[in-house]
């Protein structure tokens, strides 16, 4: 892992790394931030290709069994233009793209690698070309640039399992549970820490323990968004756990539902242009839920609980801790309130995610539609 984080800094500052695939060595660089791709088409001697998703190239219309494509770049292609083909909302007519070939797993490294980053999931990719491998080979050997293996770089998003960290810990009470203590991880590659919120005696606890699994979101636990339900769930969890007598809230790193916040900004803009949240993230290259719960079961494991009475709407969070091979003994309902403005939210969640139907909103869709 030791160069896949490295690799995630420099692509963040928009610089490129080399991915070595065995048979040719790919220079890569992220889309987002880059002004031209005139510096990475003399660095590597070939002309750049975009690498898309296929949730974006579904987007614009065409459909694809790979994971993700190539698309060779026109030299004379603007800027705009280039970042058009990543974020823009299609016109819903099929957009040309000549020249679409099947990503290799240098591609795909380098996709894994921007989504880790939380970047858009779109790559520039260039062949080095044989003249100017020996100039790459220098930068390299001067630390210039990075290089890093495709097969590492495809397992950026999995993070390092099992090796989570447990790094720091205090008692903070709650307005709503009091005996609540702080507990937090590191994932091994020092990329995200995760919190969990032990509440009363729920470390090694015997039995089902009530748990809580709340991914991050900014904009509704801290500033209280009416866009989402977010910040009413979480503070609605803590009472509840603490109600049925202590457990445990995991807050977990996972801002945007893994996409990160920036693309959460930018998938709330398409939304405000007429997209639901599946689609706008669609349109961002991102598929319906972009979340892994790896650190989750990680977490309780290393917390010592095995059995789990678990507070969701959501059935993709019960499966993921089944394989995860934690005990999932009931299920129980959690909801916030329904607004005006995350009505369309939480109707697209239940309709299109396969959320289970929160019972105020199925209360205000019959208001609604009282013959529907
Ligand atoms: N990409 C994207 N993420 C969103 C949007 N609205 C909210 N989110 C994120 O969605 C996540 C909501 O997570 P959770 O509250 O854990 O739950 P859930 O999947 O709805 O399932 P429950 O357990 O039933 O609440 C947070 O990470 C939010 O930041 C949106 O429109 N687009
Ligand atoms: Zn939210």
């Amino acid at each position: 892992m030791y160069h896949v984080e490295r690799a995630i800094f420099d692509i963040r500052r928009g610089l490129p790394v080399v991915i070595h695939t065995g048979s040719r060595p790919l220079l890569v660089q992220a889309l987002e931030g880059s002004d031209s791709v005139e510096a990475l088409a003399a660095l590597s001697g070939s002309r750049p290709a975009l690498v898309l998703t296929r949730h974006r190239l579904a987007a614009m219309g065409h459909s694809i069994s790979a994971e993700a494509a190539r698309l060779p770049l026109a030299a004379e292609m603007d800027t705009a233009t280039l970042h058009d083909l990543a974020v823009a909302k299609p016109h819903g007519e099929k957009q040309r793209l000549s020249g679409l070939s099947p990503a290799g797993p240098g591609e795909r490294g380098a996709l894994a690698l921007m989504r880790r980053a939380l970047l858009l999931p779109a790559a520039l990719c260039a062949d080095v070309d044989e003249a100017q491998q020996a100039a790459i080979e220098a930068k390299i050997s001067y630390g210039e640039l990075l290089r890093l293996d495709a097969g590492d770089a495809l397992k950026a998003l999995h993070g390092a399992p099992g090796m989570l960290k447990r790094v720091s810990e205090a008692d903070i009470p709650l307005e709503s549970a009091q005996a609540s203590r702080f507990v937090l991880f590191r994932e091994p590659d020092g990329l995200r820490e995760h919190v969990a919120v032990v509440i009363g005696a729920a470390e090694n606890a015997a039995g089902p323990v009530p748990i809580r699994l709340h991914s991050a979101c900014l904009t509704g636990d801290l500033f209280g968004s009416l866009r989402c339900d977010c910040g009413d769930q979480l503070r609605n969890a803590v009472a509840e756990i603490s109600a049925l007598g202590g457990g445990v809230l995991l807050y977990l790193a996972q801002e945007g539902r893994g996409i990160g916040l920036a693309n959460k900004l930018r998938a709330y803009t398409l939304q405000d242009a007429g997209l639901d949240t599946v689609d706008a993230d669609q349109v961002l290259g991102f598929g319906d839920d972009e979340r892994r719960y790896g650190v989750a079961v990680d977490m309780l494991n290393a917390l010592g609980i095995t059995q789990v009475q678990l507070l969701t709407n959501n059935p993709l969070k019960m499966a993921a801790l089944r394989d995860g091979g934690i005990e999932v003994v009931s299920r129980q309902a959690l909801y916030g309130s329904v607004t005006d403005q995350n009505q369309r939210y939480l109707t697209a969640k239940a309709n299109r995610s396969g959320h289970y139907l929160h019972d105020a909103l199925r209360d205000a869709l019959n208001d609604a539609q009282p013959n529907g």
